[in-house]
């Protein structure tokens, strides 16, 4: 098997909280045991409810965080082994990162022919002249009129705004491109022009992509894999082409089945109580507190993360079978809430 691009093994994140305040002291586990591997031009999709460590993975993938424990590899290489300008070169050349608000991301005071050109500049990519035509190229790839070359991100539509965030993390030409959720601060009518020069330029550089979103239904319409991630953990990756019929990870499929599609119609499936603090997470599977497929077994210890097809792994002690449709999920999960009505 080939050596892939980017890999993270059993990377967590543990962000400690001190003193006073409502919680007090303690622990924060953003991210644990996570195993992920990107392939050179593959798509990985991550989806999940807000707070379960989607922004922590593409942090620690593209090395603006460091893992607590766990190993980060780019192409088979250990990057937290090397020095700090080896890890700046590799990762700052080889991954471009997208963030959610172009507003933020952007030096107000910097105009946009400078913005593009900075990773260049910190790189000393070549030379000056040679940066000045890369930044027109750019400009070019991702629609902004040169026109724009000395205006300021405050003069500048969110939408172009975002573009200008795209030149700047593919300055360097990089293999993979960390986008987190690259569009949901934009306008409504501009997310489908950003999501499609996403996708036209992921095929024209055939780039890698993480692309991570709250907007399920277009994670798995780009994604070629999707890693589904619940309390810090990942519970299930699969193949996006099957989802969301084939989830065979309860929280999967309730995911999918709150952000029903046209092709996918369904109610949600009910889920019991709330998600549990990342300061204190269940024992056992994380889900099982609101999962009705949930027993005795559930709270022992951690699922083993099993491989249940090509491709395709989940962590539960009560995988769905890949014959049982969402229809006969939502009855399952309906019956198993009238139960615990019944019994409280
Ligand atoms: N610097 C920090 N200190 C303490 N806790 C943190 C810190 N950063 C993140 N967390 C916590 O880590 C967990 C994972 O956060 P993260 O931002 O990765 O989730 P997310 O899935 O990206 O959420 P959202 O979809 O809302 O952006 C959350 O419980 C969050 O509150």
């Amino acid at each position: 098997m080939n050596t892939p691009l980017l890999e993270g093994k059993d990377l967590h994140v543990v962000h400690r909280i001190r003193g006073g305040g409502l919680f007090g002291s303690g622990h924060v586990y953003a991210l644990t045991g996570a195993d992920v591997a990107i392939e050179a031009g593959s798509t990985v999709g991550i989806v999940g409810e807000s707070g379960c460590g989607k922004s922590t993975l593409a942090r620690v993938l593209v090395g603006l965080q460091r893992p607590t424990e766990g190993s980060l590899l780019w192409e088979g290489h250990d990057v937290w082994a090397m020095s700090a300008r080896e890890r700046r070169t590799v990762l700052g050349r080889g991954v471009g990162m997208i963030f959610q608000d172009p507003s933020g991301s952007l030096n107000r005071r910097m105009p946009v022919s400078e913005i593009i050109r900075d990773p260049l500049d910190v790189h000393r990519w070549k030379s000056p002249r040679e940066r000045a035509v890369r930044v027109r190229e750019l400009m070019d790839l991702v629609g902004l009129p040169v026109s724009l070359a000395d205006a300021l991100p405050t003069s500048l539509s969110g939408g172009q705004r975002q573009r200008v965030s795209i030149a700047r993390a593919l300055a360097l030409d990089p293999a993979l491109v960390v986008a987190d959720e690259p569009t949901s601060a934009l306008d409504v009518s501009v997310r489908a022009q950003i999501l499609n020069l996403l996708l036209d330029l992921k095929s024209q550089l055939n780039l890698a992509m993480v692309f991570v979103s709250h907007d399920i239904q277009t994670v798995r319409r780009v994604s070629d894999r999707v890693i589904s991630m619940y309390l810090g953990r990942i519970v299930e990756q699969a193949p996006a082409a099957g989802l969301p019929d084939d989830g065979r990870h309860p929280y999967t499929r309730a995911l999918f089945s709150a952000a029903p599609s046209l092709l996918h119609p369904t109610d949600p499936i009910p889920l019991g109580g709330s998600v549990p603090s990342a300061s204190a997470p269940p024992s056992g599977c994380p889900f099982r507190t609101r999962c009705w497929r949930a027993d005795d077994v559930c709270a022992t210890e951690m699922p083993a993360y099993d491989e249940v097809a090509v491709d395709h792994s989940v962590r539960c002690y009560h995988p769905i079978e890949s014959t049982t449709t969402t229809t006969e999920l939502l009855r399952e999960a309906t019956a198993d809430r009238a139960t615990a009505a019944q019994g409280a």
